[in-house]
């Protein structure tokens, strides 16, 4: 482990951009699986699932993610999914992370409402308790169901409004799925207080980041690296200080870039866009927050002082309160002078 490697294991972080179950760990997905044995092509071996998550495109991505999905079938394993997630970012060091949940797929499913928000709530309880990990929820429209979905996403929040939901979200697929059509609903959204986080420019081009900006409102963009084909785009990016939420790994697994050295990261801070470095759906891309950290400070030549901005660079862009961010930058910065 190298010395760079050891800093960021111990350096105190933020998550801003991490999905509900494509954080589900190998042996989560697999006693799940278990659970529901022969009702579901998701394999009950942990190793088997490496291959598994291996992803042709960003469809085949989709694909697999919503059969893992569907093994989500009662309010018992969204808490037990929920609290293991919390387990796993203090192993990280994570203080605070906006965990993407989705809920319209679970209450398609049969999950009531009442009952999966009073899930993510307990198992957010106990991650504090237990872990000293502070979640809160982005509530992310699934792109591919369509308005139904935004309706019900809607719905979910403002009618449960669980406690710790900050964010209104739109994720899956950016192709066929135009962004203006959910305008009405990031309105509603952020009208009771809710911050907009959609997805865009992931697997499209910098106008969905237009869109995602103009018609949604979008204080932060989930990845938006098409934004580096657009001069224009970034130079707003950093004018109006719009992080982007950048997952480096994430956009190789589902070959949004075709190669990690082609990645625009470094494009992207070289324009003064500010940026966050996430894992998206760590173990389906076979990786963690520490490693994004590993991947970000090799493609933009960082040392300590460069992760541990990095880290800080999270916290700002956090919806945490001030005191939250305050207290999170002093520890921060009390180990990097340590
Ligand atoms: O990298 C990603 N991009 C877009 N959507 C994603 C990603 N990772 C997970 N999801 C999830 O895919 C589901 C599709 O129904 C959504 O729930 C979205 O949150």
């Amino acid at each position: 482990m190298t010395d760079l490697t050891k800093f960021i294991a111990g350096l105190p972080k933020a998550e801003l951009h991490v999905h509900h179950v494509g954080s589900a760990s190998p042996r989560i997905v697999a006693e799940l699986a278990a659970r529901h044995e022969g009702t579901s092509p998701v394999p009950a071996d942990p190793a088997a699932l490496a291959t598994y998550f291996e992803f042709r495109d960003f469809a085949h991505f989709i694909e697999i993610y919503l059969s893992v999905v569907d093994l989500i079938r009662d309010a018992e394993d969204v808490r037990l999914l929920t609290y293991e997630i919390g387990r796993e970012l203090s192993r990280q060091q994570v203080r605070y992370a906006e965990l993407t949940v989705t809920p319209y797929s679970s209450v398609k499913r049969g999950i009531p409402a009442p009952a999966f928000c009073e899930a993510i709530e307990d198992a957010r309880t106990g991650a504090r308790r237990d872990f000293g990990v502070d979640l809160a929820w982005c509530f992310d429209i699934p792109g591919e169901a369509g308005l139904p979905a935004a309706e019900e996403t809607l719905r979910v929040a403002l009618e449960e409004r669980p406690d710790g939901l900050i964010s209104f979200g739109l994720g899956g697929p950016e192709i066929g799925v135009p962004r203006p059509q959910f305008k009405p609903h990031f309105d509603r959204a952020r009208a009771a207080g809710l911050h907009s986080v959609p997805h865009a420019g992931e697997t499209t081009g910098p106008e969905t980041i237009w869109d995602a900006i103009r018609e949604l409102g979008a204080e932060r963009i989930g990845h938006g690296i098409a934004a580096a084909q657009d001069e224009s785009l970034m130079a707003y990016l950093a004018e109006h200080q719009i992080p982007l939420e950048v997952c480096p790994t994430s956009n190789l697994r589902t070959r949004a870039v075709t190669d990690l050295a082609e990645h625009p990261i470094a494009k992207l801070v070289a324009a003064g866009v500010p940026v966050s470095v996430n894992s998206d759906d760590p173990p389906m891309f076979g990786t963690t927050l520490e490693q994004e950290y590993a991947v970000a400070a090799d493609l933009l030549g960082l040392d300590r002082a460069g992760v541990t901005e990095l880290a800080r660079g999270a916290v700002r862009h956090s919806f945490l309160s001030a005191s939250g961010k305050a207290a999170l930058l002093a520890e921060i910065d009390a180990y990097a002078a340590g």
